[in-house]
């Protein structure tokens, strides 16, 4: 049975029982697992995961508290229909579009986010998941959460960010290559360019024109975390997506890229992630008052600052160096060929966002981190 077929068969088993539900029968449910999930936690492998609707948005299952309420809180707060905050309303145009709670009548307790899905309007998205910033725990942390999270990528206090996972779309084979978490975590000062570049890489070129757009984006992410002080994003990551259809010359059709076989590459570490293939499924508040939950814990921490450190130097330094060059071909491309339309930054995963009074420090070191490496890349 093929990885997606387990995966989906393992949703609904533990959805309803129903173990002998034919595959025909699946796509007639409301709900099935997202198919293009890069990251995070999934269905069939933990206990919460992340499902596609079928009217086409995502809906993220609240995780077990803080996390979930924190996360909702956050998307409510943000998407309120009264909110006047001009730092929040310049944030919504750099989050997916948040929809309210989605439940079934079965389990009305069984909270979902229901999301506009990053990738939805694309033919071949392809995807990568960043972690952004040099802590990927919380100030509330334990201990063992802290050491775990240190050990699985030592380099992140200095390189601040981590990939997690991508798939490529490669226009010679109509296949997508795909990269799991240990993926980010094998790659070091030395190999991060070349490992990020292969997000852009289409097995023929380098896309220049989504590393452009994307480099473009993330500076709009950038200036809204330089005017604000009123959160902290801990765990936070970036969506990146751009249309690998784009110069699909060597692909044999659109339909065969759209259901092309997927293909992994040899990781350092296997575990048993599901990995999912591309699928043709495309589309087209209930409100819980979390703030005093919030409120508390924010009158509870003291955020440690966070001490400086020659990365961070060397991005701020090299970032203002080439912003000029970078910015002209960005304005280049974007003016004549509306390539902005074919990629998205959004930030997504608000599990860990803490109200502050201070600049987000830790996140934008990780995004100055991510732009220095990605100016490099296309200026080579
Ligand atoms: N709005 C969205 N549109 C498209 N894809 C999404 C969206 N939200 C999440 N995803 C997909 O799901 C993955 C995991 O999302 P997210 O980080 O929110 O989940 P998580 O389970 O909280 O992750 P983690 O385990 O890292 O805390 C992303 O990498 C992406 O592939
Ligand atoms: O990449 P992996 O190996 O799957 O590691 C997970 C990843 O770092 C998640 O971001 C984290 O959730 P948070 O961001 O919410 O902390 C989760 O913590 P958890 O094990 O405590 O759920 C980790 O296990």
């Amino acid at each position: 049975m093929a990885t997606e077929d387990r995966v989906l068969k393992s949703f609904l088993a533990a959805d309803d029982g129903a173990e002998n539900i034919k595959p025909a029968d699946w796509k007639n449910r409301k709900a099935v697992p997202l198919p293009h999930q890069v990251a995070g936690h999934k269905y069939g492998i933990h206990k919460v995961g992340i499902l596609q609707h079928d009217d086409g948005t995502v809906l993220k299952q609240l995780q077990p508290p803080p996390r979930g309420p924190c996360e909702m809180q956050f998307y409510t707060q943000v998407f309120a229909q009264d909110c006047t905050d001009p730092h929040l309303l310049a944030l919504q145009q750099h989050l997916p579009k948040y929809y309210g709670t989605w439940s079934t009548p079965d389990k009305p307790n069984e909270l979902y986010m229901k999301l506009e899905d990053v990738a939805g309007r694309f033919t071949c998205p392809c995807i990568m998941d960043v972690k952004i910033g040099r802590k990927s725990y919380d100030p509330f942390a334990s201990q063992e959460k802290q050491k775990e999270q240190i050990r699985k990528y030592p380099l992140m206090e200095e390189i601040g960010f981590l990939i997690l996972g991508m798939r490529v779309y490669h226009v010679a084979s109509g296949s997508y290559i795909s990269h799991e978490q240990f993926y980010g975590r094998s790659l070091t000062k030395e190999t991060l360019k070349t490992g990020l570049a292969r997000f852009f890489h289409n097995g023929v070129e380098l896309r220049k024109d989504a590393i452009s757009v994307s480099i473009h984006k993330i500076r709009n992410i950038l200036q809204w975390f330089e005017r604000q002080k009123s959160f902290h994003f801990y765990a936070s990551s970036l969506l990146f997506v751009y249309e690998g259809s784009h110069h699909i010359g060597n692909a044999k059709n659109e339909n065969e890229a759209l259901t092309g076989q997927e293909y992994r590459q040899t990781e350092p570490e296997n575990k048993s992630n599901a990995h999912i293939s591309s699928s043709t499924l495309k589309s087209s508040c209930g409100q819980v008052n979390f703030s005093s939950i919030l409120e508390t814990i924010y009158n509870l921490r003291k955020v440690n600052g966070f001490g400086s450190h020659s990365l961070y130097h060397q991005a701020i330094g090299m970032s203002a160096d080439m912003k000029a060059k970078a910015n002209t071909v960005v304005e280049g491309k974007s003016s004549n060929s509306g390539k902005g339309e074919n990629v998205e930054v959004r930030m997504i995963d608000f599990a860990h966002v803490f109200p502050s009074d201070s600049s987000d420090d830790n996140y934008i070191y990780g995004l100055r981190s991510l732009l220095f490496v990605l100016e490099q890349i296309l200026q080579e």
